[in-house]
């Protein structure tokens, strides 16, 4: 009946802004009894109605007999890794290099963004839907994850808000929290498997599994950093707001980013992003300086394997430090 079918969508798009609160802003409205609630609703109906389930449902996060393909995905924009500073001078020298080449002696803005330590992915969205969800491969193509993606809870299905546009790419991190990590490996030793050494390969490790339903019990969570393909529609002209306008579509952004002005601004960053990374949830080893505005990055372009607008410094291993 039409009432149903008005409760199904009204039921999703609650669901869809609780998900949205808890997941990726970690501020929810109502309490889990609420959102149970409101959840076992809408696979009530949904079990009643078949003919109104859609991909895109909250409920369909882990799909039924869904299995992971790893199919080869070629990426549209390559998925290129980033050049490495390992101290200041070599900091100086990408600050340099990047003035030099754009023939300014104004100081260049950048974004200062911490650089998790987890699996670079790429989401591709069709009319604000999830349609497929790769790793970066070889930068150039990488294999189909979308199945295990889709069971993150903070990777969105559909994008958030009306204006979205008809095709975007959205880019970042998969990578598991600290303590997500030291409970799943408590739970693997006291089942005699095998524990993971770190987060990284813990995340590899559950996005590689075949089954959804497993990737979908490990604690995995998706920060997004950039927006490589869309239509033509329009975009903010600096990475920063392009970044505000990807968390309105409800991905995760990094809570710790800034912007820096200049090397010196730069190496304060990184030096303040160095002292908190023990209290950080997440393991992160470096910091990605991007440069801000989108035409400064088109002008600069980038080199075979890396582009020239972005460097990630480096922190010293973690070991060496605990040393
Ligand atoms: N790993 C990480 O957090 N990354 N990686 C990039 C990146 C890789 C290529 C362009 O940007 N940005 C951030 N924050």
């Amino acid at each position: 009946t039409p009432e149903t079918v008005s409760r199904v969508q009204e039921l999703r798009n609650i669901i869809d802004e609780h998900n949205y609160r808890y997941y990726v802003l970690d501020d929810p409205q109502v309490p889990d009894a609420e959102y149970d609630r409101l959840f076992r609703e809408l696979q009530d109906l949904e079990a009643k109605h078949p003919e109104l389930v859609t991909d895109d449902s909250p409920t369909r996060r882990v799909g039924a007999n869904a299995e992971t393909s790893f199919e080869e995905v070629v990426h549209r924009v390559p998925m290129l890794s980033l050049d490495n500073a390992f101290n200041e001078d070599e900091l100086r020298d990408f600050d340099r290099r990047v003035r030099d080449r754009l023939k300014t002696g104004d100081d260049i803005e950048y974004v200062c963004e911490p650089k998790l330590d987890g699996l670079a992915v790429s989401l591709h969205y069709e009319h604000g839907v999830l349609i497929r969800a790769a790793t970066r491969g070889d930068g150039y193509a990488g294999e189909d994850i979308t199945a295990n993606i889709r069971t993150i809870p903070s990777v969105p299905l559909k994008l958030r808000g009306s204006d979205v546009p008809e095709t975007v790419e959205v880019r970042g991190e998969v990578y598991m929290p600290k303590a997500g990590f030291e409970k799943l490996n408590q739970t693997l030793a006291n089942k005699g498997d095998k524990t993971f050494v770190n987060p990284r390969n813990a995340a590899a490790g559950s996005l590689r599994q075949k089954k959804p339903s497993v990737t979908s019990r490990r604690p995995l969570e998706m920060c997004a950093y950039s927006v490589a393909v869309t239509d033509d529609s329009i975009l903010p002209d600096t990475h920063w707001d392009c970044l505000q306008q990807v968390g309105q579509w409800g991905f995760r952004i990094n809570p710790e980013m800034s912007k820096a002005t200049g090397a010196d601004e730069c190496l304060a960053a990184y030096q303040a992003m160095m002292d908190k990374r023990g209290e950080l949830p997440y393991e992160i080893d470096g910091i990605v300086f991007k440069v801000n505005s989108l035409a400064l990055q088109q002008a600069l372009g980038f080199v075979s394997r890396a582009p020239r607008w972005a460097i990630a410094h480096k922190f010293p291993a973690q070991e060496e430090l605990t040393v």
